[in-house]
């Protein structure tokens, strides 16, 4: 009972505790695990030397090694007929850990317990305002002490932060010295900074001017930097071409940032001269802190004096360019090296311009909704959501999700924006997987800002009408969205959980039935069944009473924005593959877009299964919804008056949705 009402001891803490209790005493020596096996298990008990108690670990390796034990066979363990003598160290936990474990598997299980930090990193990049202060183009890279001034961050860390993000493939580092080694040689500014400074003065930045070693040497140049070189080896090992070579240089035709046909920082500047940079005099706040920036090299470019940019708000750094600093304290200044983040530049990648808050793809949006405290902290209530069985959103926030959105403005237009993200890679494939011309009136239930259906109505001029039902507030958020070139499109407020607004030939619920549910989801499903069945009466348009409610009309979609509303859908509109004659019509039906996860699940899983299933955990945590196998799927179905009829895999998609096309039994 004690121990039970110990709520502070996590499960191992007292398998920890045994451990710590009877462990050995610590190794001497050179440790246990070199050298080859000698001696018997107990040797290293009866002598108090160092060297027994090593010849005892190596034992203790050896008889703990499954391949050994598998050499000796059965019987031979502990040897010689005499019960063996117990080794402390056998049983020791951390030697079977060093000697059981495959080193391949441990390190796999540490990667998937440390996970991927991209999420978080995305999110901080859009958040920070980072995608849109950059371009793609190489000329207009920028530094990180740049990029941190104008975002009000802290330079030092903002540069991490890029770094990782180049990593992933949404950035591109280069060098800002490298650049303006290109122009520095016939640079009037630098001769006469280098002039300026006399000689003897050291050469601090000569080291980023983009050479290799061998090459610096020929052309008496100073030495590359410690962290240069080491990247070189990097690259060398990695086969790139070593700095300095010309498939190793950044593209120079728009160098920008560092001032064209002039003079930068790192500009080469002969034997035993000073280098532009130390002339410049460059300090730094307590080796840290400087900032230079695109601006601040083109002052340097342009000779300007005692130029002093200051950090942002975090970084209490500056810069301070002052050409022709004789004094001594401006050489002490100049030893210190700038630091990366004012070296550093960066440009987008097409990928990372896609996270542009401006671009059609809104993943800027679902960068931000993944890394918003609704998603990303809700995430740390998985136990306790699997140990009460209770939503764990609701454990971390007070309610649900959409009541949670109603009041939190940024997660709401970043829920409904990324839902479009989703959508937009989803809204060719789905549109093309299923014959939707041969129905009349095709309505998207949960449909968000309509990018679905704005690519069937798009790709299948056979469908008369297409209308969105979504609460009200989506439908006003839609509205300002706009939908040209889609007259046929409308929207109208309606609630999934009563009968529907409207009629309709084929409903659509694309990742609708996942957010509820089995007893939720039935209900959706009853009132669609009613709504189709309601069509094959003749009943397409309005139920009695509901005549223009919430309806958006044409002339209500003044407000245009471009990229975000349907009419973004893309290619493949009429005409498009998939596009034909309008043929027979076709009975009423539901189109229900989700994942289907497998039956069975084991190692070996598809990237695409392990995201359905991670997506699965975001259902539980947040709405109490949750990814369904096919069995659980026809069951579902089944259960709200439908058969399921077909299974579609357009395939692609970052989870691989399925298109379920199930009919109304009984109609
Ligand atoms: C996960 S989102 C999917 C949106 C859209 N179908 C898509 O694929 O991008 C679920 C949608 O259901 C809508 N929704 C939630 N509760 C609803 C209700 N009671 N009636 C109608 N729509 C609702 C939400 O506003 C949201 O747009």
């Amino acid at each position: 009972m004690a121990a039970a009402a110990a709520p502070a001891e996590l499960p191992g803490d007292s398998d920890a505790a045994r451990e710590t209790a009877g462990a050995a005493p610590p190794p001497v020596g050179p440790g246990p695990f070199h050298g080859p096996f000698h001696g018997a298990c107990g040797a290293g008990r009866t002598g108090s030397d160092a060297a027994g108690r090593s010849a005892s670990l190596q034992l203790a390796n050896a008889l703990s090694s499954p391949v050994l034990k598998a050499r000796r066979g059965p019987g031979e363990e502990g040897g010689g007929g005499s019960a063996p003598t117990p080794c402390p160290y056998h049983s020791s936990p951390s030697l079977q850990a060093v000697v059981g474990v495959s080193a391949d598997t441990a390190g796999a299980l540490e990667g998937l317990i440390r996970g991927s930090w991209a999420p978080n990193a995305t999110y901080a990049l859009c958040r920070l305002g980072v995608p849109d202060a950059l371009s793609t183009a190489p000329g207009s890279a920028r530094s990180a002490a740049e990029l941190a001034q104008e975002l009000h961050c802290d330079a030092a860390c903002l540069l991490r932060l890029l770094r990782l993000c180049a990593a992933y493939g949404l950035l591109q580092e280069t060098e800002v010295a490298a650049a303006a080694a290109a122009t520095a040689g016939s640079g009037a500014t630098a001769a006469a900074a280098a002039a300026t400074a006399g000689s003897g003065a050291t050469a601090v930045a000569a080291g980023e001017a983009g050479e290799a070693p061998a090459a610096a040497a020929e052309t008496g140049e100073a030495p590359p930097s410690p962290w240069q070189q080491a990247r070189d080896r990097e690259r060398a090992a990695a086969g790139a071409e070593p700095r300095g070579s010309p498939a190793a240089q950044p593209d120079r035709s728009g160098s920008s940032g560092a001032g064209s046909g002039s003079a930068d920082l790192g500009a080469r500047s002969g034997s035993g001269s000073a280098s532009d940079a130390a002339s410049c005099g460059v300090t730094s706040s307590a080796g840290s802190g400087l900032v230079s920036s695109g601006s601040g090299l083109a002052l340097l470019s342009s000779g300007s004096l005692g130029t002093a940019v200051s950090g942002g708000e975090g970084g209490g750094s500056e810069v301070g360019v002052g050409v022709g600093g004789g004094d001594g304290a401006a050489g002490a200044k100049a030893q210190s090296p700038p630091p990366r983040e004012a070296l550093s530049r960066f440009h987008l990648t097409e990928m990372g311009a896609m996270l542009k808050s401006t671009h059609p793809s809104c993943m800027h949006w679902l960068a931000l909704m993944l890394g918003l405290p609704g998603h990303y902290l809700s995430r740390g209530f998985l136990y306790d959501n699997v140990k009460e069985g209770r939503m764990g959103f609701e454990k971390a926030f007070g309610c649900d999700w959409y009541s949670y959105v109603a009041r939190e403005p940024l997660e709401a237009r970043a829920f409904d924006r990324a839902m479009t993200a989703t959508a937009t890679a989803d809204a060719q494939l789905v549109a093309g997987a299923y014959d939707f011309g041969r129905h009349d009136v095709v309505m998207d239930a949960g449909g968000g800002h309509g990018l679905l259906l704005g690519a069937i109505l798009h790709r299948h001029p056979g469908v008369r009408s297409g209308v969105v039902m979504e609460l009200p507030g989506v439908v006003a958020a839609a509205r300002r969205l706009g939908r040209k070139g889609l007259e046929r499109l409308s929207y109208v407020e309606g609630d999934f959980f009563s009968p529907f607004p409207r009629a309709a030939d084929c409903i659509v619920m694309r990742l609708v039935l996942h957010d509820w549910p089995d007893d939720k989801a039935t209900q959706i499903l009853r009132h669609a069944a009613a709504a189709l069945a309601q069509s094959g009466q003749g009943g397409g348009g309005l139920h009695p009473g509901e005549e223009g409610k919430g309806e958006v009309g044409a002339e209500e979609q003044q407000e245009g924005q471009r990229g975000h509303g349907p009419e973004a859908a893309g290619p493949g509109g009429p005409g498009g593959p998939g596009a034909g004659p309008v043929g027979p019509r076709a009975g009423p039906v539901l189109v229900v877009v989700d994942a289907v996860l497998p039956e069975l699940v084991g190692p070996g899983a598809s990237p695409a299964t392990v995201a359905q299933l991670e997506f699965d955990m975001g259902m539980m945590l947040m709405t109490t919804g949750r990814e369904r196998s096919l069995s659980e799927w026809r069951a579902l179905l089944r259960g709200g008056g439908f058969e399921l009829q077909q299974v579609l895999h357009p395939g692609g998609g970052s989870k691989e949705l399925s298109v379920l096309v199930a009919a109304p039994v009984g109609i």
